[in-house]
């Protein structure tokens, strides 16, 4: 497996910059998740990887070797990429075996690498001779998985491949397409648009927006440190309020609370989380606009009185208040300052 360099590239249809100066490193044998909006460009920054696209600028590298730019364009199927497509990737008239074994060397088609693929995707040999129409869709994510990593490649990207999935079937294979993934120590770069699914599985989120990549970090270090205040909206929801800062605690309309890292004295932003808001307990006088209740928890939008602004507070399903009654809030733990 190789290391992945993405360096300066540009490419757009027409007027549509779909991916625009992209620099981004996927180390060898690790996973990255590209987050972002619909639209935002990132099924082209993986054609462009595969070799189905050609940057129009900047170079692309699996370790010290170029495979697109610098006057070179390697093909698709020199560059040794595994392809995991949303769904409807299997062969409907081949088996599971024939399927995994498709671009194995004739030798290698009916040999252990089957069983082995099919144990490492942690589905039972005994399926090997069932059909794609007897398997359930994660399953057959499954097995397009195994399909891809069969021949070894050099890199596996996957293009939003549970997205076609129920809620909790999507996360068990989510988990175990991670799973299988790091077993074999791949490469790895998957498509998402689905916050959680990036943040869960990867061992970095690169999110884009309008063809840019804006921050690529560990998920805890992007949740915790985002670059800006759409990333901190976008990637697990925020408050954004204006505060000041005098030695290491900011004063905003929520109170006073320590601030993550060293921040100058004066005028910043806070970000503040769902789960950092408590209800109870004393603090400010907030208003219950609206709760949607998820059972485990629920997310309560909350007015600050007398005139905002509005915040949301993630508790307890149970403990949540009703809508319309009045509660007292206060922030918990430390808070994350972007520029004023
Ligand atoms: N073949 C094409 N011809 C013209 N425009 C295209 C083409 N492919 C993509 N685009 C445009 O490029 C931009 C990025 O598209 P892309 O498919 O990469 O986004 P995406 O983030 O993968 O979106 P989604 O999550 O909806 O699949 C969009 O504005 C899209 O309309």
């Amino acid at each position: 497996m190789s290391t992945v360099s993405v360096r300066g590239v540009h490419h757009a249809f027409g007027e549509v910059r779909a991916v625009d100066g992209v620099d981004l490193v996927v180390p060898q044998g690790s996973l990255t998740a590209v987050l972002g909006p619909s639209g935002c460009g990132k099924t082209t920054l993986l054609r462009l990887i595969a070799g189905f696209l050609q940057p129009q600028s900047g170079t692309i590298a699996f370790d010290d070797r170029v495979v697109a730019g610098e006057g070179r364009s390697v093909p698709p199927q020199e560059r040794r990429v595994g392809y995991v497509p949303q769904e409807g990737a299997l062969f409907p008239h081949l088996d599971v075996a024939a399927n995994i074994g498709f671009g194995l060397p004739r030798a290698e088609r009916r040999s252990d690498r089957i069983t082995e693929m099919l144990d490492l995707v942690e589905l039972p040999a005994a399926y090997a001779s069932r059909g794609p129409h007897e398997l359930s869709g994660g399953q057959q994510q499954r097995v397009a998985l195994a399909r891809a990593l069969a021949p070894r490649p050099s890199v596996v990207l996957l293009d939003e491949p549970f997205s076609s999935l129920d809620a909790s079937l999507r996360a068990s294979t989510g988990r175990a397409v991670a799973r299988a993934l790091h077993a074999a120590d791949a490469t790895a770069v998957l498509v998402t648009h689905d916050q959680d699914e990036a943040l869960s599985l990867a061992d970095q989120v690169a999110v884009m927006r309008s063809g840019r990549l804006v921050q690529a970090a560990r998920p805890r270090e992007l949740y915790r440190s985002p670059g800006d205040a759409d990333v901190a909206r976008f990637v697990g929801g925020a408050a954004i309020l204006p505060a000041t800062v005098a030695g290491d605690v900011a004063t905003f309309a929520l109170g006073r609370a320590p601030v993550h890292g060293h921040v100058a004295d004066g005028p910043t932003q806070v970000v503040v989380r769902p789960e950092q808001v408590a209800i109870g307990d004393g603090g400010h006088d907030a208003r219950v606009d609206e709760v949607s209740f998820y059972g485990h928890d629920a997310a309560v939008r909350l007015d600050l009185l007398p005139d905002g602004p509005t915040l949301v507070a993630r508790v307890p399903g149970l403990l949540a208040p009703e809508p319309g009654s009045e509660v007292a809030v206060r922030v918990t733990g430390e808070v994350h300052c972007l520029p004023a």
